[in-house]
């Protein structure tokens, strides 16, 4: 028996303020799938807040257990998982993301600033002047996801649900069945 169906697992990638954590937790709904945050993971199984993890071990430390929680998580199916921005900077990652349907919420630089830039919770932006750390990463890491999206959904300024709309219509017009 052939057997082409991707295993229905749903990974979202994208830069910080893109809408992963947001939209995956209202896509596992609409599809009744477990949602899972990889940070949020990291968060769980270290005891610890994603900036405490960036003090005491430096970022280093933070994708190494980043790296960890991919390997587990993506083991899993029937679900949707949201990764953290960086996730995709780690080659080691990218077979463990591979393992699901990539999903790629692409949002311009301006957009990932408003988002984020009253959030005291993502280290790599607590310093004095984010956009321009924005800009660098999105440079950096825009053509790795791009690399590794199966669908990549522009979020411009269109509403979570909206955005959620969009994602299942493209799954059925690149005839993903999940
Ligand atoms: N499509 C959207 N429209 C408006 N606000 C959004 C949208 N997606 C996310 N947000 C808001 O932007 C912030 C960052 O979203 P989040 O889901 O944490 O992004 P990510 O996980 O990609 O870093 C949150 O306050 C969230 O409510
Ligand atoms: O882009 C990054 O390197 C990071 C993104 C964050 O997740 P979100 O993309 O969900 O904000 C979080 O993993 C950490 O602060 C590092
Ligand atoms: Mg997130």
């Amino acid at each position: 028996m052939e057997c082409n169906q991707p295993k229905p697992l749903i990974i979202l990638i994208g830069p910080m303020g893109a809408g992963k954590t947001t939209i995956g937790k209202l896509l596992a709904q609409q599809l009744g799938f477990t949602f899972y945050d990889s940070d949020q993971e990291i968060e769980r199984v270290s005891g610890a807040s994603i900036s405490w993890i960036f003090e005491k071990e430096g970022e280093v430390g933070f994708r190494q257990r980043e790296t960890r929680v991919l390997d587990k998580l993506t083991q899993l199916d029937h679900i949707v998982l949201a990764t953290g921005g960086g996730a995709v900077t780690i080659a080691e990652n990218h077979h463990f993301l591979k393992r699901g349907i990539i999903i790629y919420l692409r949002a311009e630089v301006d957009i990932q600033y408003e988002r984020t830039c009253r959030d005291r919770n993502r280290p790599l932006l607590q310093i004095d002047n984010p956009k321009q750390k924005l800009t660098e990463l999105f440079c950096k890491r825009d053509p790795i996801y791009q690399q590794l999206a199966n669908i990549t959904i522009v979020t411009g300024h269109s509403s979570p649900k909206k955005m959620v709309h969009d994602i299942l219509l493209q799954l059925q017009d690149a005839n993903i069945t999940v």
